[in-house]
């Protein structure tokens, strides 16, 4: 056994926090590529979970993203009742100006060499045409186009999950799930905040969207009907139900305080800015919060369908399961008044510990 003194922020102790299995320094000069792959738990089956492009300003802040992610991606699937364990990766730099073919089918060839513990989709810098280069190298990757046999896109199908657990939680709330006349704020209008829009103007919501992208943000409120407010003063608004669509930690001590809606339910990954205090705090506010990870698992359950047999029938009927799984999220939060995030931790400590007895790892 090794006596090297590990320092405070090592990488070692980091992957103790988090109980990783095993994370991946991958970088080649030819490509540019600089990339970190975290497979945090296999109990369950292969590690599965997205590849995020990031211009990331410190090497630190890219292994804290990808810590963080992966752990998710193994309560995600734990909760939603698939058999796959958590992973994630991060690509440091901008997805717009450092994004090649070769870039990603060296990455690719990464993937190829974990040998199907760790499969990768695409995530917030990615897409489906990625997803195509990294095929080209590895098996190991779902989201590809629906032309080489993949299921396309995974938003369609996480915004489905999201619109569920939206639904569990104003069931919660108004005692109906209908969403007639309810006022929802959509924060990022992109690939899932776009869907997420769609079904609820289907279901007559009043939807204000926020986004920094104005682009996007003018398109999509015409498309669909919505109302444009300013990103920065989301929290000033009433509304009944917050959704966070663009990235994490939008739900933090600040913005809690100003907050005067009931219901928090998206599908950025990681809203808590903490998960302990911030999830006390909307428990003692009496905000319904569904967990993140839980209800958009809907891009996890794509890549599931596509890697044992597709149909876009049975993956939404999957997606639509989100709704029972939110419902007794909520149940547990109140019967043991615990705030949603950790009744949501335990139901899925629960599973992995109980198939942990039946199985070692995969
Ligand atoms: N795509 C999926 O299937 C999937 C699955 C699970 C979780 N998620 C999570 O959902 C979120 C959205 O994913 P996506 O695929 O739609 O990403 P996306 O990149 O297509 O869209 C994100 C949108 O958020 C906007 N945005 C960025 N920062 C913002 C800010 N500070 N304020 C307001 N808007 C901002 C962007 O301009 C963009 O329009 C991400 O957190 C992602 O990790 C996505």
């Amino acid at each position: 056994m090794s006596s090297i003194q590990l320092e405070e922020n090592s990488i070692f102790n980091q992957l103790g926090v988090f109980g990783h299995q095993k994370v991946v320094f991958c970088k080649d000069d030819d490509t540019g590529l600089r990339a970190i792959i975290a497979i945090h738990d296999t109990t369950l089956g292969p590690a599965v979970g997205g590849t995020r492009m990031w211009s990331y300003t410190t090497e630190a802040e890219a292994l804290n993203d990808v810590l963080r992610l992966s752990q998710a991606m193994t309560y995600k699937a734990a909760i939603t009742g698939l058999n796959l364990g958590g992973g994630k990766g991060v690509i440091i730099g901008d997805s717009r100006t450092d994004k090649s073919e070769a870039l990603m089918r060296r990455y690719g060839r990464f993937i190829e060499n974990l040998n199907g513990s760790f499969i990768t989709t695409e995530e917030v810098g990615t897409g489906p045409k990625d997803m195509e280069y990294i095929r080209m190298e590895t098996k190991f990757v779902t989201g590809v186009p629906e032309s080489m046999g993949g299921s396309g896109e995974n938003s369609p199908v996480t915004a489905k999950g999201v619109f569920m657990g939206i639904k569990a939680c104003v069931k919660e709330l108004f005692g109906t799930d209908s969403l007639a006349g309810r006022t929802v704020a959509v924060q990022g209008t992109g690939h899932v905040g776009e869907h997420l829009v769609s079904l609820l103007r289907q279901e007559n919501a009043k939807v204000y969207v926020s986004d920094i992208n104005e682009d996007r943000l003018r398109k999509v409120a015409k498309l669909y009907g919505a109302e444009v407010v300013s990103n920065s003063s989301l929290f000033d608004l009433e509304f009944d139900i917050y959704a966070p669509c663009a990235l994490g930690a939008t739900v933090n001590a600040e913005t809690i305080t100003k907050m005067k809606c009931g219901i928090i339910a998206g599908s950025a990954n990681n809203q808590l800015a903490d998960e302990k205090a911030d999830g006390q705090l909307l428990l003692e506010k009496g905000i319904l919060f569904a967990p993140d990870y839980l209800i958009s698992a809907g891009g996890l359950i794509n890549s599931y369908s596509e890697l044992y047999g597709y149909s876009k029938k049975r993956t939404m009927q999957l997606a639509e399961n989100i709704y029972e799984a939110t419902r007794e999220v909520l149940k547990k939060s109140k019967t043991e008044n615990i705030p949603t995030n950790i009744a949501a931790n335990k139901i899925a400590e629960k599973r992995i510990a109980d198939i942990k007895k039946i199985r070692g790892s995969f």
